[in-house]
């Protein structure tokens, strides 16, 4: 069972052409694999600009698009486990925002569909409905890499600790999110949500964003390897850039065995359940 390995996180320049996002996230892959990560994750978003306005024209079948096909051949081509961001998925005239998990033989992995819907309404700061044109998913969704247990969310799921906590009691060990936080909850919630998600549950937690731009929705950037402590080791700042992380699933274990809060539930009295 593979317990060390290095991660990729690619916080990425994402722009109104589909085709340059696509060969730029290529390129970027690329670069990880040759500095030798195992897994290499996009951001949220990544194929388009991030805005309910866009999700229908950027919208792909999965796994029969443009974008599914980059990333299945980019995973096979590279040899890795490619966590490939999100895109705006069409399934029956539906909208999902969809993560999808590729296998180093560039096969579809896992399919996770954002669970919580991003609505708020701060005035002066930032509305966002994605309600008025997406569908929420229902499943909770991992995947295994050689014996290590992912579980996925998205962005503003990462506000919500039961889902984090259903992954933990299911076995996870890291929880990736890929997320565009913005310039109103990114600087004060961003990197406080990931570290209260990895300590509460003993977790590794990769949060990847793409890099701010200019116009539109300013996304906070800041992409984050946070480790089962709850330390943030790794941190990007708001461009282009990859991040790296050499992750010992050892600590996992070590704060497990020192600090057994899992055994110390009191589940006579509370607990987070999975209803369906
Ligand atoms: O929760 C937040 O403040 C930001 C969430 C977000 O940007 C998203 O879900 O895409």
């Amino acid at each position: 069972m593979m317990r060390l390995f290095r991660a990729a996180l690619v916080q990425m320049q994402v722009g109104k052409d589909r085709t340059q996002n696509l060969v730029n996230a290529a390129k970027l892959i690329a670069e990880a694999k040759c500095d030798g990560a195992k897994l290499v994750a996009l951001p949220e978003c990544f194929n388009s600009p991030y805005g309910t306005k866009f999700f229908n024209e950027y919208a792909e079948s999965i796994p029969n698009g443009p974008t599914c096909e980059m990333l299945s051949k980019a995973a096979k081509e590279n040899s890795i486990y490619l966590v490939g961001g999100t895109l705006p998925e069409r399934e029956n005239n539906k909208l999902y925002n969809t993560c999808t998990v590729w296998s180093p033989k560039g096969e579809l992995l896992a399919k996770y569909r954002k669970m919580h819907l991003f609505d708020i309404d701060i005035p002066g700061g930032i509305t966002f409905k994605e309600s008025d044109v997406l569908q929420a998913g229902n499943e909770l969704v991992m995947f295994e890499m050689e014996g290590i247990k992912v579980g996925l969310g998205i962005c503003y799921d990462m506000r919500f600790e039961e889902l984090a906590k259903l992954y933990r009691l299911q076995g996870c060990e890291i929880l990736i999110y890929p997320g565009a936080f913005n310039m109103t909850t990114g600087p004060i919630h961003w990197e406080l949500l990931q570290r209260g998600r990895a300590l509460d549950n003993q977790v590794f937690v990769f949060a990847i964003s793409p890099a701010r731009n200019e116009q539109g929705y300013i996304a906070w950037g800041h992409s984050q390897i946070t480790n089962p402590w709850g330390k943030v080791t790794t941190q990007a700042g708001h461009s282009q850039e990859i991040i790296y992380g050499d992750i010992d699933l050892s600590e996992c274990d070590k704060i497990r065995q020192q600090i057994p809060i899992f055994t110390q539930r009191r589940t006579d009295i509370y607990d987070t359940v999975k209803n369906k």
